[in-house]
């Protein structure tokens, strides 16, 4: 008796595979059905596959269609990216977090954001935070991400932040010591993840081919033990292109009085107007001219 049952591969390994079925919570290991075997490597941490059991044998039949997949780390199936950045130590660095939220929105891909380490900048979780710390929440608020601050080892943040990982699969991407390991700790309390193995497991170093494994939250939904996005190059995009992965730009440029307006100087700019009224975080705008002229430089170095 065959039965065929559909679920999630939560690792990847050569030719063979840790498949979670759906409906159950023990982790079968699976061969390559054949005609599968031959593009081993096509099916990814994160693949929906349908599986077929038989006295004592599990086997991948099919790899269902894919939503988007991710090249580094090898993933399918990814439902959104956790941008992780301490508020101190390591200090924020707005563009480069804007970089990461580029090429997550490239993607497609929803972005939460976590500021971890609040109790380095504020005596209780309610306290008013610093100018700057502030200016920084709020741009990414008005721009519509959701913003959790955190502080992990005090317990700060952390239900809050379980509950919007609570379905799907999440990457989570941030700079060395943004406190990764620490948060994902306290979100799956029997992860036990050494602080600083999450950047050791990234593949720094070169010669590592390591397997991406979803580890399951205690709150529900999964994460990837790997970072992503830790490349800070924007994707390939024309320079027209650019203002669709702001989504505060995105809402505002079908006001601007020119189709294909970059927002810089252009006259009847919506976009500026919205800066100007408050509803684009000028620091954001800034960061968006930065990357413009940086995707406009790269083009013009393709021609030359
Ligand atoms: N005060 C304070 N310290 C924190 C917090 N979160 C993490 N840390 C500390 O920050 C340091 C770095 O934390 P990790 O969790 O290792 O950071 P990571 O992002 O996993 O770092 P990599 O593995 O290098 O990528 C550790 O010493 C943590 O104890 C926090 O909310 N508050
Ligand atoms: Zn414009």
């Amino acid at each position: 008796m065959v039965s065929l049952r559909t679920g999630t591969v939560v690792k990847a390994q050569t030719n063979l595979y840790e498949v979670r079925l759906d409906g159950e919570e023990q982790v079968i290991l699976c061969a390559l059905r054949g005609r599968l075997r031959r593009q081993a490597g096509d099916v990814l941490t994160g693949d929906r596959v349908e599986v077929a059991l038989q006295d004592g044998g599990a086997a991948i039949e099919r790899v269902l269609p894919r939503r988007n997949r991710l090249v580094r780390p090898p993933i399918a199936n990814v439902d959104r990216v956790l941008l992780v950045q301490s508020l101190q130590e390591p200090d924020p660095v707005p563009i480069l977090m804007d970089r990461v939220i580029v090429q997550a929105e490239a993607m497609d891909l929803p972005v939460v954001i976590a500021f971890t380490k609040l109790d380095r900048v504020a005596r209780a979780p309610e306290d008013p935070l610093p100018g700057w710390a502030a200016r920084l929440v709020e741009g990414y608020r008005l721009a519509g991400y959701p913003v959790h601050l955190l502080a992990a080892p005090r317990g700060w943040g952390v239900e809050g932040l379980a509950a919007a990982l609570r379905e799907g699969v999440t990457v989570v991407a941030g700079p060395s010591g943004a406190g990764k390991s620490t948060l994902l700790n306290a979100l799956q309390p029997g992860l036990n993840l050494a602080t600083g193995e999450v950047s050791r497991k990234l593949g720094r170093g070169r010669h590592t081919t390591r397997f991406v494994e979803l580890l399951p939250l205690a709150g529900g939904g999964w994460v990837a033990d790997t970072p992503g996005f830790s490349k800070l190059e924007l994707p390939e995009l024309e320079p027209e292109e650019l203002g669709d992965l702001w989504p505060e730009i995105r809402r505002a440029a079908p006001g601007c009085r020119f189709r294909g307006c970059l927002h810089r100087s252009e006259p009847g700019c919506a976009v500026r107007a919205a800066r100007d009224q408050g509803q684009i975080a000028s620091w954001r705008y800034q960061n968006y001219l930065v990357l413009l002229s940086e995707v406009e430089e790269r083009l013009a170095e393709r021609y030359r």
